[in-house]
């Protein structure tokens, strides 16, 4: 239908630059200019590396997924672009002008307040209930995957890992060790590929260190894990090291000057037990609650 506005034809895509490389594909800034005059609107454009017949039926199922998502703190689907004759597609989406959530926190750490990161943290978790109601697990929660809208407004993105649950499980179990960094896994994801909603509560508790670590690089979930295991490590993997110290109760240190509260929020995301851990709906109340008591 010509007046379909998912449409956006190649010529009218005007590249400006690169934004970033993701889960198998890259994301450029462009401007949808139809007018030719410089009008038009910026959006980000996710091209897929057409290397693997895999990764096509991937980007497939990535433009599907964010294509049924409507909410407001999730990044935004604008359509599709077919170029090469229908043979390559990219998919368009809103373009958020503050770019990833770590960039952002590290560029502002002398002026962003408590109560400006517990915002951010019940907007996160807003998001991911919103994501459980369509039985979507997103699988890569993580600090470079929020994107900022503006100074109170985050949203979740990259949806390139993210998977539907079966009708008749609660989880999902990858058929080979998947490519999600290691250090926002939870242990049942290490030690038995089995992804749930329980297991991205797991990795919220891991953005929220990286929120009150301010997306610390020298401090960030992989230095701190790293650290811990120790620089000999030798035979067993990278994996089964962190594996052994989470079932011995090891966790990530409270960051510096972290609220105890907020630090036991995390405590709790990263209950061993996966049927302890709690929902989302019980995550956003509490931070919900802080930001009441913050004043
Ligand atoms: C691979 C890519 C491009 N990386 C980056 N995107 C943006 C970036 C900045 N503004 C954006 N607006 C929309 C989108 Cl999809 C990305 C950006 N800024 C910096 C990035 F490294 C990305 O997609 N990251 C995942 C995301 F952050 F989006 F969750």
């Amino acid at each position: 239908a010509t007046h379909d506005h998912t449409q956006f034809e190649e010529r009218h895509l005007c590249y400006i630059s690169q934004l970033g490389k993701g889960n198998f594909g890259c994301v450029e800034l462009c401007r949808y200019d139809p007018l030719g005059d410089n009008t038009g609107e910026l959006v980000a454009v996710k091209k897929l590396q057409p290397n693997k017949i895999s990764n096509q039926e991937d980007f497939q199922k990535e433009v599907k997924t964010l294509s049924v998502l409507h909410c407001d703190y999730i990044v935004k689907y604008r359509g599709v672009c077919y170029s090469m004759g229908r043979l390559s597609m990219s998919l368009v989406m809103e373009y958020l002008p503050y770019g990833s959530l770590n960039g952002y926190m590290w560029t502002n750490r002398y002026n962003i307040t408590t109560r400006r990161m517990l915002l951010f943290a019940s907007q996160i978790c807003k998001g991911m209930e919103y994501l459980q109601t369509l039985r979507y697990v997103h699988r890569d929660l993580a600090a470079r995957n929020i994107l900022v809208a503006n100074d109170s407004l985050v949203k979740i993105a990259d949806f390139g890992l993210t998977k539907v649950l079966p009708f008749d499980k609660e989880y999902y179990r990858l058929s080979q060790p998947g490519q999600s960094p290691l250090f926002w896994l939870a242990p049942e994801c290490l030690n038995e590929n089995k992804f749930s909603h329980k297991s991205d509560v797991w990795s919220f508790g891991i953005v929220l260190h990286e929120l009150f670590s301010y997306c610390d690089n020298n401090s960030n979930p992989k230095v701190l894990c790293l650290r811990a295991i120790g620089q000999n490590v030798q035979g067993t993997s990278i994996s089964m090291h962190l594996s052994n110290m989470l079932a011995n109760n090891w966790r990530l240190p409270s960051p510096p000057n972290c609220p105890s509260e907020v630090y036991g929020l995390m405590k709790d995301c990263w209950t061993y037990d996966f049927d302890k851990r709690p929902m989302f709906c019980d995550l956003s109340k509490k931070v919900e609650n802080m930001i009441q008591s913050d004043r």
